[in-house]
């Protein structure tokens, strides 16, 4: 029932509209937080949602790809996975981590029998290389968690959205690591929740005491204002944006 896994590799979903530097400084946050607590993270993974999640103002995945693309530039530990935005529709979040869980599973299985031919292109080469090196099944085993803000996993109490037995399968199978956001209390929700309360030892709260309330939406409002975003997401995102037109102006 507990996941008892060391090796972890985080996978962030979301809209990433456009990636900010709170999106990227969760992975060093969480990073930090989970090797204090005794577990070697070997990689990570953002993966944005498919063109068909129906929010306000999103713009086509390819260009959400290519500005995550940009962005990871400063952060060659993440990678970003199109998986999602390649499929036919939206893809919900259980089964975005079942595929990346499945897809590490048969490279792991792949490389101890060094037969099969896998793309491993989405995880470091490190990460490659040392199971490559490490000859022990046991210490090759990695689990996949979602990596997010209070605020998912506070949505995870919004009517209609999350399937409960997702949400059951999410903790119990992958578990979470939530990064605090102002304005939320995800302990309290943890304790309201009974599924949530159940599989606590899966939910890994890191408390973020440098807040940084960036979030896309503001970085959007500035944009189509014609304000700086300078220090709120990287200058490669930013001429990117710049290059593409992308964000002059908001839907009402
Ligand atoms: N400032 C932040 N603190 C903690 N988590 C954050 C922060 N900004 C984004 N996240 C997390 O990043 C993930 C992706 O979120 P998302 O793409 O919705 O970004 P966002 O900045 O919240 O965008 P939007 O304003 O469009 O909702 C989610 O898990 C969200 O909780
Ligand atoms: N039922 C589900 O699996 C479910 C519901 C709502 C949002 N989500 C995911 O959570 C993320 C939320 O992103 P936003 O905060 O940008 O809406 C997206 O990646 C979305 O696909 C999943
Ligand atoms: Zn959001």
């Amino acid at each position: 029932m507990f996941l008892d896994n060391k090796n972890i590799i985080l996978l962030s979903t979301g809209s990433f509209n456009p990636p900010t530097n709170m999106h990227l400084r969760m992975f060093e946050i969480a990073r930090d937080h989970l090797n204090r607590l005794g577990h070697t993270i070997c990689g990570g993974l953002m993966s944005p949602t498919h063109d068909s999640y129906k929010k306000k103002d999103l713009a086509p995945s390819l260009h959400r790809c290519a500005m995550i693309e940009q962005a990871l530039v400063a952060l060659p530990w993440v990678k970003m996975s199109d998986w999602e935005v390649k499929q036919n529709g939206w893809t919900r979040t259980r089964q975005v981590l079942q595929y990346h869980q499945n897809h590490l599973n048969m490279i792991i299985t792949s490389r101890l029998n060094g037969a099969i031919k896998v793309d491993t292109s989405l995880f470091p080469l490190q990460f490659i290389e040392n199971l490559d090196a490490n000859d022990s099944n046991q210490n090759r085993a990695v689990n996949v968690r979602l990596l997010c803000g209070a605020d998912l996993l506070e949505s995870f109490a919004v009517p209609g959205l999350w399937n409960d037995d997702d949400i059951e399968a999410i903790v119990r199978d992958y578990g979470l690591v939530v990064v605090s956001r102002s304005g939320s209390n995800p302990h309290k929700f943890i304790y309201e929740s009974n599924v949530l309360t159940k599989y606590m030892a899966n939910i890994i709260v890191v408390t973020e005491w440098i807040t940084n309330e960036v979030s896309s939406t503001k970085v959007r409002r500035a944009l189509s204002r014609n304000e700086s975003v300078k220090f709120l997401i990287s200058e490669l995102v930013e001429s990117y944006i710049k290059e593409h037109g992308l964000y002059e102006t908001l839907n009402k």
